[in-house]
């Protein structure tokens, strides 16, 4: 079912603070963790047979949720030990949780934490922002099967990265809204599944904090579908540069588009135009300059790069951006430290080599790095990899992860661009268009998902993808 964006929204670990104090306005924070501790609790009998268990509680709040899963675990009649790997403020709400845990507490659980059939991580939450200490890391390695609370303690809540170390949790419970480190890599293979518990506060309180990063899912956008009056030019026309040497590329482009639903594909062959026209009978290919074929209004969706040479590009580009039109620049747009050329697109696409070549490192922040690049060059970033990130230059961000492994195919990006094109001709903005592409993209992918797929398969299911993504 299609979700409300409210409902996408990632929080960052300092916004979700925001969120705790508003709500604690209405709720008491003692009461917020004993829902806390509650929701993971039954997350755990969903999913676990009876088994000894072993929490390991932290000084914050944190460390609070755990104390009361220890309880309520052992009040179901599981065997469960405690330690406190630091003990909480005297008086706090943490200290009086922990007041509440009369079971058995183990000052030194290195030689139980192998033998225990679950060790609970409730060491620290999504704000830890420095590497776990040496002592709390040894012990941690030797845990078998994990269920973290908020995140596993050590993955950085707003990047994703590990600090020092993590462990991978089968089952990590988050509250409220999930934050961006759940779903960036390397920290989304270290969260397992993840399940987002609603905890008593109110949605009302996002109000308080200015939302601007989501998971990339329909509800973020709203794709058109069709309709009876439909026509070839309500449906979009896409133009595609095609190379003169490299000329697959721009095929794989223009057929994802003619797939996605574009209404017509024009390939401007800068050479080759005979191998163009031969590949179908649904490319129109230019045979006029690209002067005329700016002139027609109608054309006003460009893709310019895959399959291009670098002076290829630099003859184009330029025409391109000055004629106003929008375009969807990839692959042979992106030279060693040009973001200039790329002033004037509309939409870029690079995977981290090309980005990294442009803009220079990423320092381990993927989603502060492609608003960066978004807000210089005013495109919207498409940052490509397996947790796809797209920047707005307003700072909205999404992040994806409908995609698997099938995409890391070759032609795979230039599949993108044509899908890209086909909803920005179809009047979507840049941003939806992006956003959208991708998922459609991913979905591609997992409607092909008992074989190896090439490009040429990703585009015959980008239909029913398309169709998936305006359900
Ligand atoms: N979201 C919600 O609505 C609700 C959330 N709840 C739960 O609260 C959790 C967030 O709680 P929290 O803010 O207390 O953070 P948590 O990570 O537990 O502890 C940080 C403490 O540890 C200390 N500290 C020591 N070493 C440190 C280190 N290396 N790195 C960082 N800190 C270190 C640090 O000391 P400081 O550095 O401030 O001196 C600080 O005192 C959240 O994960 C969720 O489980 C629910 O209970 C209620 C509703
Ligand atoms: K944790």
């Amino acid at each position: 079912m299609t979700k409300q964006i409210s409902e996408l929204a990632l929080l960052t670990p300092s916004q979700m603070n925001d969120i705790d104090r508003e709500a604690a306005k209405t709720t008491p924070v003692i009461q917020l963790m004993e829902n806390a501790g509650w929701a993971v609790t039954r997350e755990i009998l969903k999913r676990y047979k009876p088994c000894s268990v072993l929490v390991l509680c932290g000084p914050g709040n944190n460390g609070g949720d755990g104390y009361v899963v220890a309880r309520l675990l052992a009040k179901a009649g599981w065997p469960v030990y405690v330690t406190a790997i630091a003990k909480p403020k005297m008086r706090s709400d943490v200290a009086r949780v922990a007041g509440q845990w009369t079971g058995t507490v183990i000052s030194n659980s290195a030689s139980y934490i192998e033998k225990v059939g679950l060790v609970i991580d409730a060491i620290f939450g999504a704000g830890l922002n420095k590497a776990l200490d040496l002592e709390i890391t040894n012990l941690l390695r030797k845990a078998k099967h994990v269920v973290a609370i908020d995140i596993p303690s050590g993955v950085h809540g707003e990047t994703g990265q590990i600090m020092g170390y993590a462990p991978h949790a089968e089952l990590t419970v988050t509250f409220f809204r999930a934050k961006p480190g759940h779903y960036l890599l390397p920290g989304r293979e270290y969260v397992g599944e993840l399940v987002v518990k609603d905890i008593g506060i109110s949605s009302n309180t996002l109000s308080k904090t200015s939302t601007r990063c989501w998971l990339n899912e329909p509800g973020l956008w709203k794709i058109p579908t069709h309709e009876i009056t439909d026509y070839k030019y309500s449906r979009g026309i896409v133009s595609i540069v095609g190379g003169s040497q490299m000329t697959g590329a721009a095929k794989l482009s223009a057929h994802a588009a003619l797939n996605t639903g574009a209404g017509l594909v024009h390939i401007f062959a800068l050479g080759s135009a005979d191998c163009y026209s031969a590949s179908s009978p649904c490319f129109i290919v230019d045979k006029d300059s690209l002067e005329i074929a700016l002139q027609d209004s109608r054309r006003k969706i460009w893709v310019c790069g895959p399959g291009l040479l670098p002076e290829e590009v630099n003859e184009i580009l330029p025409k391109l951006v000055a004629a106003k039109v929008k375009i969807i620049a990839d692959a042979g747009v992106f030279q060693s430290n040009q973001s200039e050329l790329l002033k004037g697109a509309s939409i870029i696409t690079p995977h981290i080599g090309e980005f990294k070549r442009v803009f220079g490192d990423i320092e381990e922040d993927k989603v502060s790095a492609a608003r960066l690049a978004a807000q210089q060059t005013g495109c919207v970033v498409v940052l490509k990899g397996a947790d796809t990130v797209i920047a707005s230059p307003d700072g909205r961000v999404a992040i994806n992860q409908h995609a698997s492994s099938q995409l890391a195919t070759a032609g795979s990006g230039d599949t993108l661009t044509g899908i890209i094109a086909t909803l920005l001709a179809s009047g979507l903005s840049e941003w939806e268009s992006a956003c959208a592409g991708v998922w459609i993209h991913g979905e591609a992918g997992f409607l092909c998902e008992h074989s190896w797929p090439t490009a040429e398969d990703l585009a015959q299911n980008l239909g029913n993808a398309r169709d998936n993504a305006a359900r």
